[in-house]
């Protein structure tokens, strides 16, 4: 259903995204209200603690939703909020008591909840700056095991810092919330904060970073600030969510916000969905009445006859036992990526369709030239690239063809910054490309497009496109309208809404020229753009490129197998042979050059074919 084209009626698409939108707050206040009518003062217990764990949980998926890593470091975050936003309320009498080492700079406040909040903001920020900039380096399973290592760390700290914690006693006379209607604003707010986090201009750097790093970076993204960026924003709904745990529980201890709470919230996110702000939503539903359903099991139930006796751990072992059936039946969560299926991508292309102004002329390519010089590279003894030299100018289509294995692609990773050059530079107009940051090239107007389709998979067409289009430094309103123009340009207009996984082969391809055009480049790198096209396609493609390079006069470096494709594109081009540049010029001359031949039908054959072939008609096709 993902793959739902757009063709919808407007109608139709206008209910559902209505219903869409307001779905993650629908559930909550919907399951606020069965609880508070059906259960009464039980139910309004449960219904404050479910909103404070939506606020909790949300916040976790901040981080874990749009950058993929699923972390533990939220107990670290609400133990410091829950702490200190108790130290600044608590009653100056009763501080004395509980807490009579407590140095007198963070004494005897007594401040309101919600005045205590900027300064746990506060907290919670410098927190995850601090904390951030080393997780932020790491990827994947090394940055849950350090997330995991955050939490033990923070929980050391709670038990030995006995002036400003009790230890491992327990923390009272914090002020009590139990208001209802102020912790489910306060879950509404995160669920909104969220939702437009992850639709903002670092929302998609994070997730298009989740989905192929190499290729965000390549947009010029940096990985490390979108995650850093995720992460802070997470760590400080957390340490405010945090805050409100502690004053609704009123006491408590290092241990409320260890691994069975921690445990509890990545149990909530995983079961609904992580990658979605209605999976978290739903997670915490779901979970909260499967816990309290259980709870109540727990101490022995008699049903008519039969009498249950006490099973301890029974919630626990339901919440491991939840966890493992939804990754085993529906591994992307109950909700999966509710937001980012049809309606919400529709949603989204909708509204900009409508509103989109005209998109900003491409900025004039006159005489930019990418020079590259003496480029080396050898892996493990094969000398990939050895000693390359040539010029891409603005204005044409240069082709570099050779055999498999000639050293293209690695041409292509030397100039981009994928690889680094053992000997030799890349410049544009006497600027070094060599030795920058990957994420920076974009600033010197050099795309590409990778030989294996590289597009962020969990994104929609139009969200790919308009990704490159923030990176390369538009503002939200034009790279709306030059993602619009680019959709147009590789006809993708009417499958925009889909998710990149979903698209046939050939508008993938289309996709990723596409999205690098939006970047507005001066020099375009397309790494064999043609391949696995039918002629067709081949043939649609080499005129909207040829189109492309009149209206825009952009310089093209182009890789392909497809000679019929290069010879019509290319006035001018390069050939390689095991790391070498051997032949150099236009279509006739490289067709005439004996290496060429050589290197393309083998030295035996050239003799053989020479007798009956003439050699440029192998490769005149
Ligand atoms: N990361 C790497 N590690 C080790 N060897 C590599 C790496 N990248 C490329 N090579 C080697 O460098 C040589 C050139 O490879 P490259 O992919 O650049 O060739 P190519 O001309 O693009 O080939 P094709 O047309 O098949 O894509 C090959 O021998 C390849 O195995």
């Amino acid at each position: 259903m993902n793959g739902e084209p757009l063709r919808a009626h407007p109608a139709q698409l206008r209910a559902a995204n209505v219903a869409r939108t307001f779905a993650a707050l629908g559930v909550l206040i919907g399951t606020v209200a069965f609880l508070t009518l059906v259960f009464g003062r039980t139910g309004e217990r449960i219904a404050v603690l479910m909103c404070v764990n939506v606020a909790a949980v949300v916040a976790l998926a901040i981080y874990c939703g749009n950058t993929g890593i699923v972390s533990f470091g939220n107990g670290a975050f609400m133990a410091l909020g829950a702490y200190l936003s108790g130290i600044l309320t608590m009653p100056a009498g009763l501080q004395r008591s509980a807490l009579p080492d407590l140095p007198a700079w963070l004494a005897g406040y007594e401040l309101s909840v919600l005045g205590a909040l900027p300064l746990v903001l506060l907290a919670g920020l410098t927190f995850a700056l601090l904390t951030g900039s080393a997780i932020s380096r790491l990827l994947g399973p090394s940055a849950a095991i350090a997330t995991l290592g955050l939490l033990i760390i923070v929980h050391s700290i709670a038990i030995s810092a006995r002036e400003f914690t009790r230890g491992s006693q327990t923390f009272y006379g914090v002020p009590r919330v139990t208001d209802l209607t102020f912790v489910l604003i306060a879950a509404m707010l995160f669920i909104l904060i969220a939702r437009l986090f992850r639709e903002s201009r670092w929302g998609f750097f994070a997730r298009a970073v989740r989905d192929d790093e190499d290729a965000a970076t390549a947009l010029g993204i940096s990985p490390r600030r979108a995650r850093l960026v995720a992460w802070t924003l997470s760590g400080t709904l957390a340490t405010v969510a945090g805050a409100l745990y502690g004053h609704i529980l009123g006491a408590f201890s290092p241990a409320s916000f260890y691994l069975s709470l921690v445990f509890a919230h990545v149990v909530m996110m995983i079961v609904g969905g992580m990658s979605s702000v209605g999976g978290a939503v739903v997670g915490v539903v779901a979970v909260t009445l499967l816990q309290n359903t259980v709870r109540n099991l727990e101490g022995g139930i008699t049903l008519g006859s039969v009498t249950l006796p006490e099973v301890f751990g029974l919630t626990t072992v339901s919440l491991g036992i939840a966890i493992l059936l939804v990754i085993w039946l529906r591994p992307q969560g109950l909700v999966g990526s509710f937001e980012l299926g049809p309606g919400a991508g529709a949603r989204m292309f909708q509204r900009i369709k409508g509103t989109a102004k005209a998109a900003p002329a491409p900025r004039p390519v006159t005489s930019e030239t990418l020079e590259a010089r003496g480029l080396s590279r050898a892996f493990a003894g094969v000398q990939a690239v050895a000693d390359v030299s040539f010029d891409v100018p603005a204005g044409r289509i240069t082709g570099l063809i050779g055999p498999n294995g000639a050293g293209k692609s690695t041409l292509v990773n030397l100039i981009t910054g994928q690889y680094s050059a053992d000997a030799g530079t890349a410049e544009i107009d006497g600027t070094s490309l060599t030795g920058l940051p990957r994420h920076r090239i974009i600033k010197y107007r050099v795309a590409r497009s990778f030989q294996n389709l590289r597009l962020f998979s969990g994104l929609t067409a139009f969200e790919n496109v308009l990704v490159a289009a923030l990176a390369a430094g538009f503002s939200r309103k034009d790279a709306n309208a030059i993602a619009l123009r680019e959709l147009d340009a590789f006809d993708l207009r009417d499958i925009a809404a889909m998710r990149a996984e979903n698209l046939p082969y050939g508008a993938r391809k289309r996709l990723e020229i596409a999205r690098a055009l939006a970047q507005d480049p001066a020099i375009l790198l397309l790494d064999e753009p043609a391949a696995g096209m039918n002629p067709a396609e081949t043939d649609d493609l080499a005129d909207r490129l040829i189109r492309i390079r009149e209206d825009r006069n952009i310089g093209i470096l182009l890789i392909d197998h497809d000679l019929r494709f290069v010879n019509r594109l290319c006035s001018h081009i390069i050939v390689m042979n095991r790391g070498q540049k051997i032949a150099e010029g236009t279509p006739e001359e490289v067709r005439a050059d004996p290496h060429v031949i050589e290197a393309y039908i083998g030295r035996g054959r050239v003799a053989r074919a020479a007798d009956t072939t003439p050699p440029k008609e192998v490769l005149a096709n």
